[in-house]
């Protein structure tokens, strides 16, 4: 066996043998011809060594302080994710009804899983407090109202946080940074919104002020940003501390480890990356002359997007002459936007390899596009293909189980495609394929 090229991109127990890509063991060849194309294949092993690895790297540069990591449910959450997680000791983050009624129904504990959102129902606020969810993250000011009435109805004291937005500006994608001050996630260090909300919290007898949450975007690669975010909530909790007497226990400094999705990016060294974030910590707290905090963290990308492949069937082939005199095969794929909405979205790059044979043909300028019918459908802008790809060869693209499966559309009326778990006994779909009956059910006539 060797390793596929880029062994970085790929999820942990994958191998090579004769040209055909293997996960955990079973040649993918295989795993198409009994679950069909497109599929997301999981490395559950690769899954729960990350998930360990993230809370093992938070928790020892930490100590002594209390570490919990939550795993972000909105990278990818099913049942089965759910419980692989938490039985690597993390809890889960969620941010809707159906995310926290997927926990739920994986038997995770109310007091085990936090709940998100900038727009909170009555009735997501209401099923996380007869969960007894473990915190809420207060995400504006009329939320603190809205739920410290549902806690009084129900006879409760609702544990929550507040989410800061601390002005930092980080993550790959404007639509995926969230703590800069123009965009809809929490309340304003700056404008003095959330130190309001703070002395609200601890002024109301409903709440229980548990701590302050920051979470500064996405897909970050440069560490920097953490230290500086850290820094700022430090100082508020310093500040409330001073003027009502309440020293929050703890602070959640949110997800956004940035991973690798092409063969030049490398992902976040989280060993280090922990290891200056809780120095950066313990001299902010020396210098603030308060004691440490508990911490939490959220990660959801780190621990899912490595630990999944994409399978696609290619079907036409078809090659392009370019303006500039080149030419460039568009390699057409049986999925496309539908399961994968981050490269139109975004604009994010992505690899793809061939992966069901050896290919000694030289490797040509390539597309990978979509079914779907929109030129924006491309799920590669540019990679290297071998020139004989062809209709029915199998393309395994890396790193697709983060906001893959979990952002996939049924546009076209494609039905959405399976997650195949692999390494944890007999393959199988913890996600089964949508039909054409599925999406017909919908549709009331
Ligand atoms: C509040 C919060 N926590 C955690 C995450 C997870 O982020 P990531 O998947 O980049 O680790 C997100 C998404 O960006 C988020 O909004
Ligand atoms: N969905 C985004 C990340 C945003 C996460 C939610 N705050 C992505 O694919 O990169």
């Amino acid at each position: 066996m060797t390793h596929p090229t880029s062994p970085h991109l790929w999820p942990e127990n994958t191998d090579v043998h004769d040209g055909v890509l293997h996960v955990n063991e079973i040649p993918v060849t295989e795993l198409a011809a009994g679950f069909g194309t497109p599929a997301y294949l999981l490395d559950v092993p690769g899954l729960r060594s990350r998930a360990a690895r993230y809370r093992r790297a938070f928790e020892e540069a930490f100590a002594p302080a209390q570490v919990s990591v939550y795993y972000a449910g909105k990278a990818f959450l099913s049942r089965a994710v759910a419980r692989w997680v938490r039985d690597e000791g993390l809890r889960i983050d969620t941010a809707s009804a159906g995310e926290l009624a997927t926990a739920l129904a994986a038997g995770i504990d109310g007091a085990e899983i936090g709940l998100h959102g900038n727009n909170k129902s009555v009735e997501e606020i209401d099923l996380a407090l007869e969960n007894g969810i473990g915190r809420l993250v207060i995400d504006s000011l009329p939320e603190i109202d809205l739920v410290a009435a549902r806690a009084a109805a129900r006879g409760q004291r609702a544990p929550v946080m507040v989410r800061v937005t601390t002005g930092v500006h980080a993550g790959g994608h404007d639509f995926i940074a969230t703590a800069h001050e123009d965009q809809k996630f929490g309340l304003s260090l700056a404008s003095g919104a959330a130190l309001q909300a703070l002395e609200q919290i601890v002024a109301n007898e409903h709440l229980e002020l548990l701590g302050l949450h920051s979470h500064i975007g996405s897909q970050i690669l440069d560490p920097d940003g953490f230290a500086a975010a850290a820094a700022a909530l430090l100082g508020l909790r310093a500040t409330l501390a001073e003027r009502t007497g309440h020293l929050a226990a703890e602070l959640d400094l949110g997800g956004g480890y940035g991973i690798a999705y092409t063969p030049q990016e490398q992902a976040v060294d989280i060993e280090a990356l922990a290891a200056s974030l809780a120095q950066a910590c313990r001299r902010e707290c020396e210098r603030l002359g308060t004691p440490q905090p508990d911490y939490s963290f959220e990660p959801g990308r780190a621990i899912v997007g490595p630990s999944m492949v994409t399978l696609y069937r290619v079907g036409t082939v078809k090659p392009v002459e370019l303006e500039d005199g080149g030419s460039r095969l568009y390699v057409s794929v049986d999925g496309g936007m539908s399961d994968n909405i981050r490269p139109a979205l975004y604009g994010a790059d992505y690899h793809a390899e061939l992966a069901g044979r050896t290919s000694s043909a030289d490797p040509v300028p390539a597309r990978v596009v979509g079914k779907h019918c929109e030129s924006g459908d491309i799920v590669i802008r540019d990679v290297s293909l071998p020139g004989d790809i062809a209709a029915g060869d199998l393309l395994a693209v890396p790193a697709t189980g983060a906001y893959g499966r979990s952002m996939a559309s049924q546009y076209n009326l494609v039905p959405r495609p399976p997650v195949v778990a692999l390494g944890d006994g007999a393959p199988r779909e913890i996600v089964r394929r949508e039909t054409v009956d599925d999406l017909l059910a919908l549709d009331l006539g």
